[in-house]
């Protein structure tokens, strides 16, 4: 370990990692996964996640973010590396037995079934538990009360912002632990963005724990327990997210230019 290590930085490091991801909630440890054999796209990838948190991970396009999401959620083969769910192993767990164990996961993109009411979409995420619907549907319409008023209403009627309302309400009808949201904000205007972040917030302070992938790097990291910036399938730096957000290299590097354009675009 050099001297010039940024406090982010160090606590990127694997020895770190090991040190500070005792009694996780949720856990990976040097995961290797790609979707082409030969190609590896995270290449020994450490993340974790207490009991309560909101961790954003963010890094350039390309940088194995969203791969990191689906292969917490069983979605890509480990190669290498473990990934623990309050202790247990869970790395080779296919979705449908994470979402059993408390896990829900919101795709960027085709999260919502166009042809089916709000109602219906909701059902589709209560499918495993369906005499829980109608109590689990007020819970979560308690949330997002749009989703209640609304229920009739075809999601393909809806706009990009309502309908990432009901993606996220699906995945809570669950009632998951752990939330997983790849690019919850994204294509959305700035007004949702926001709206998109206050309900993260509320959803945590439900008691629902949340791993969130953002292109949107300086809001995400404004709302976050902790962050993790990722390039080329590593963890570059980890800290909290008011730490990253001011830590000059993750700024320079990571923050200016994407920065400086979403507040272009905000004005
Ligand atoms: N289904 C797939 N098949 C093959 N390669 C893929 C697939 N999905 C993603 N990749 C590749 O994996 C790499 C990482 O993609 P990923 O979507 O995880 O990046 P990201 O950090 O989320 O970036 P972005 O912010 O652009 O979404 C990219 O090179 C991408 O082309």
């Amino acid at each position: 370990m050099s001297d010039a290590m940024t406090p982010a930085e160090l606590a990127a490091t694997p020895e770190e990692h090991v040190r500070l991801a005792e009694g996780a909630l949720l856990r990976a440890d040097d995961l290797v996964a790609g979707y082409i054999p030969g190609v590896d796209i995270l290449r020994g990838c450490n993340f974790f996640l207490r009991d309560g948190e909101i961790v954003g991970i963010i890094g350039p396009n390309g940088a194995g973010k969203s791969t990191l999401l689906k292969t917490l959620f069983g979605l890509i083969p480990v190669r290498h590396g473990d990934i623990h769910l309050r202790g247990e192993p869970i790395t080779a767990a296919p979705a449908h037995v994470l979402v059993r164990k408390g896990v829900g996961y919101v795709p960027q993109t085709r999260n919502v079934f166009p042809s089916m009411t709000i109602e219906e979409n909701l059902e589709m995420g209560s499918y495993l538990r369906p005499k829980m619907f109608a109590e689990q549907f007020d819970r979560v319409a308690s949330l997002f009360p749009l989703l209640g008023e609304r229920r009739r209403i075809k999601a393909g009627a809806l706009s990009g912002g309502e309908r990432q309302m009901v993606a996220m309400g699906r995945a809570l009808m669950m009632e998951p632990s752990v939330l997983l949201l790849d690019e919850p904000s994204a294509g959305l205007s700035p007004m949702f963005q926001d709206e998109v972040f206050i309900r993260c917030k509320k959803i945590n302070a439900a008691g629902v724990s949340i791993i969130m992938v953002e292109q949107n790097a300086r809001r995400c990291l404004q709302i976050c327990d902790r962050g993790y910036v990722l390039d080329q399938g590593r963890n570059a730096y980890t800290d909290t997210g008011a730490h990253l957000m001011n830590d000059p290299k993750v700024v320079e590097l990571y923050l200016g230019t994407l920065a400086g354009s979403q507040e272009k675009k905000r004005l």
